[in-house]
């Protein structure tokens, strides 16, 4: 079984946190999930996510510290999530290359179908508030 490197954005402003809706052709489709991608060759996890939210939602983020590591093995897939607090920059959101986004209250998050290796982060948010 292959194990990728994923990078996801935990994405604050005031008391919302951004979250996207996955596309329908792809695997974990229409689960919603902190916004991020696959680590490509050469690249850190910090320009990753930099680069995935750029093409995910045309929005300019500064990556602030790692949040937490999750380990999730899918069955066909192990995925190392590499979740991180960011802080916006620029932009207003736009669904580029997923189906949908919000801007979400943490205590609200509870509410969307996330992605089964995103729910103890979800949890862990709450916890934080
Ligand atoms: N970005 C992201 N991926 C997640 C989360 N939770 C989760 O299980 N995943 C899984 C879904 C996918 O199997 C994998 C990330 O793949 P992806 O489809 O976002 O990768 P990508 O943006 O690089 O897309 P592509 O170039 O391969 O089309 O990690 C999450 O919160 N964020
Ligand atoms: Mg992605």
């Amino acid at each position: 079984m292959q194990t990728l490197i994923v990078t996801a954005a935990i994405i604050q402003h005031k008391d919302f946190i951004l979250i996207a809706q996955r596309k329908e052709n792809v695997d974990q489709a229409l689960k919603w999930e902190f916004p991020g991608g696959k680590l490509e060759l050469g690249e850190s996890p910090e320009q990753c996510l930099v680069r995935e939210i750029q093409e995910e939602l045309g929005l300019s983020i500064e990556v602030m510290k790692i949040y937490d590591v999750i380990s999730h093995n899918y069955g066909d897939r192990h995925i190392i999530l590499l979740c991180y607090l960011c802080r916006l920059i620029a932009g207003a959101a736009q669904a580029l290359d997923c189906r949908d986004f919000k801007w979400v209250l943490v205590g609200e998050l509870h509410l969307y179908d996330f992605a089964e290796a995103d729910k103890s982060v979800v949890s862990k948010l709450q916890a934080d508030i």
